[in-house]
């Protein structure tokens, strides 16, 4: 059989990436997810082993030294990281495995996964970026500062990807991403 394509969306925080992720599975629920590691705290709603695995930093970095991630990087003061088990599983049955990461993880896979669909996601302007983190309302007013500070960082090496995709209207930005995801 075939290996699965193993398709990475990145782009800053606020960008609309979890949201396009979300209506992605919901067109087509044969796309498999990854579930990411971290080690920031729940936010209200979300769920263990569904949103992400919730761990402790030292649990986190036991894990890293030992190989479990296929990636990890520290974002805005916590750490994140994709594990390396469930996608080489899904991978191998030829699933389409999706990981929406920040920039250093997706440099990360470009290494191990020279040949991985990198799609970086756009927002309309830095202020649109900006209204969207506010009204999304699930960060402190010091979360939004240090997304904003790193998006700066991030948008700066959206060239790096063959990809890049402008959520401006939704629907035109998920079009552009099937496209990618299904073309041969
Ligand atoms: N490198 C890496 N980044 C991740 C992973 N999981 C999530 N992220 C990214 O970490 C950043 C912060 O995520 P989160 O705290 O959930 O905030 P949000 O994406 O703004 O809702 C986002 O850019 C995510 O895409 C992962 O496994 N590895
Ligand atoms: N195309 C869009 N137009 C307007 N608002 C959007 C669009 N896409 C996402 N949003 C909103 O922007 C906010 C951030 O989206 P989210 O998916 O949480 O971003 P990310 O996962 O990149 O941090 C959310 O409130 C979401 O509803």
């Amino acid at each position: 059989m075939q290996p699965g394509q193993l398709i990475v969306i990145t782009g800053p925080s606020g960008v609309g990436k979890g949201t396009l992720v979300r209506h992605l599975l919901t067109r087509f629920p044969n796309l498999y997810l990854s579930v990411s590691a971290t080690t920031r705290p729940p936010r209200p709603g979300e769920i263990e082993g569904e949103d992400y695995y919730f761990l402790d930093r030292p649990s986190f970095e036991e894990k890293m030294a030992a190989g479990e991630f296929l990636e990890s990087a520290e974002y805005a003061g916590n750490y994140y990281g994709t594990p390396q088990s469930a996608i080489a599983a899904q991978l191998a049955t030829g699933q389409t495995v999706i990981l929406e990461i920040e920039l250093e993880g997706a440099r990360q896979v470009c290494q191990s996964f020279p040949e991985a669909r990198r799609i970086f996601i756009l927002p309309p302007s830095f202020e649109e970026l900006e209204r969207r983190l506010r009204d999304r309302g699930k960060d402190s007013e010091i979360a939004i500062a240090r997304r904003l500070e790193r998006a700066r960082e991030e948008l700066a090496a959206s060239e790096e990807f063959p990809a890049q995709i402008v959520n401006d209207d939704l629907e035109t930005a998920l079009d552009a991403i099937e496209k990618i995801i299904f073309s041969r």
